[in-house]
């Protein structure tokens, strides 16, 4: 029986037997009745695939156990917190037989908010690309990747050279909330413009459906020879991505703690260590700030201005967030702090500054200019580049 269960997106979460479940998991969220061992799902797909290895009870027993997985990872979220379910609550698979109560969890599949949006169509579009790429190949085409560059280095650098926030400058056509924001869109020229005007590091959207991003604009600007470090802005939920990201030519990736539990964090931080990528953690409100400073070997968080949720933009969230024990923690462990979203103007950057951060991420205010290195100066209110 060991080591039979593991999430379906994370591999690095795993249960080895019914007694090493959660506490909380054992118990039914509506009825408060013990998960009976029976039920355990490595139990009942072993048994299945016992009988018929390759066939059709095997295949059954394989979407149960997936489908029960799906609703023991949206528990383990929720108890943290988490309002993102990761996929559309359905009704068990045909062949469920466990108990009742599972099938009137959360009828309602539509999605409760944009970033909830994302991430069901994202845990979509990565099952199949997995399918089309699977991880053992995506290792072989890791071989042929460009070393990492040091993103949080480039930072540090960039703030002690300056004196002001080390900027990662996004690359960044549309987004849900504002719509197109350049309509003649060349990435790479974008690409250049920034690392000319004195950005430190870029941060390129790859998601194609909500930001007319893609993974070819990240490959096209690392190939182009830009020698600032790249932010893959993808919205991670599963472990294959961050192997892809790196065989695209990232340098580091972001993770956003309102969708990722923590055990999901810290396995996919060990992951970026592991191929020499950074990790940008966002965080937007207190409760995920905590649990993110609860994490080791954290070197970046950013603070998101913007609410994923709603699309609300407040600078004054960044400052709430590093204020008090918070602040006095990130200073201790030198963490570098990356104010993100809703910068327009150098009083903006100047109040970053004064809260505490060593680094903005800036999107529309810079994309949108007709010479977007050129608008990296007026954000400053000053030429960063020399
Ligand atoms: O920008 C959005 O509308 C958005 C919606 C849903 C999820 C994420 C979203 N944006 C990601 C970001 O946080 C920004 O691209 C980034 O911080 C830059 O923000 P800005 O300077 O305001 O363009």
């Amino acid at each position: 029986m060991e080591g039979l269960i593991s999430l379906k997106s994370n591999p690095g979460i795993s249960f080895r037997s019914f007694d090493q479940l959660p506490k909380f998991l054992l118990r039914r969220s509506s009825m408060d009745l013990p998960l009976r061992r029976s039920n355990f799902p490595a139990i009942r797909a072993q048994q299945s695939e016992t009988i018929s290895p390759n066939g059709r009870e095997g295949e059954d027993a394989l979407k149960v156990k997936e489908w029960e997985v799906g609703m023991f990872q949206n528990e383990v979220a929720a108890s943290q917190g988490i309002r993102i379910r990761r996929r559309p609550p359905t009704c068990p698979p045909l062949h469920y037989n466990g108990p009742f109560e599972f099938c009137l969890q959360d009828g309602d599949n539509t999605p409760r908010n944009i970033l909830e949006e994302i991430i069901w169509h994202k845990d979509f579009e990565v099952s199949q690309m997995k399918e089309k790429k699977p991880l053992t190949s995506l290792k072989k085409f890791m071989e042929n990747a460009p070393p990492t560059r040091d993103f949080v280095g480039a930072l540090k650098a960039a703030h002690s050279r300056t004196g002001l926030p080390g900027l990662i400058a996004e690359v960044k056509k549309a987004s849900p909330s504002r719509g197109i924001l350049r309509e003649n869109f060349d990435p790479v020229e974008i690409a250049q413009a920034y690392e000319k005007g004195g950005a430190a590091c870029l941060s390129v959207l790859t998601d194609e459906k909500y930001f007319k991003g893609g993974f070819e604009n990240l490959e096209a600007i690392r190939n182009a020879g830009v020698k600032c470090p790249l932010l893959c802005k993808e919205f991670v939920i599963d472990a294959w991505q961050i192997y892809n990201a790196r065989t695209k030519g990232a340098d580091a990736i972001l993770l956003i703690a309102a969708v990722l539990p923590d055990l999901d964090l810290r396995y996919m931080i060990k992951i970026c260590k592991m191929l020499g990528l950074a990790a940008l953690v966002e965080v937007h409100d207190e409760r995920e700030m905590d649990r993110v400073l609860a994490i080791e070997g954290i070197e970046l968080i950013g603070i998101n201005n913007r609410s994923l949720e709603t699309f609300e933009v407040d600078i004054s969230n960044t400052k709430k967030l590093l204020e008090g024990e918070r602040g006095q923690l990130i200073r201790q462990k030198d963490i570098i702090v990356v104010g993100e979203s809703g910068l327009f103007t150098p009083d903006h950057v100047a109040y970053m500054q004064e809260a505490g951060v060593k680094a903005v991420l800036v999107g529309e205010s810079i994309v949108k200019q007709s010479d977007p290195g050129k608008g990296i100066a007026g954000l400053f209110g000053k030429d960063i580049s020399v």
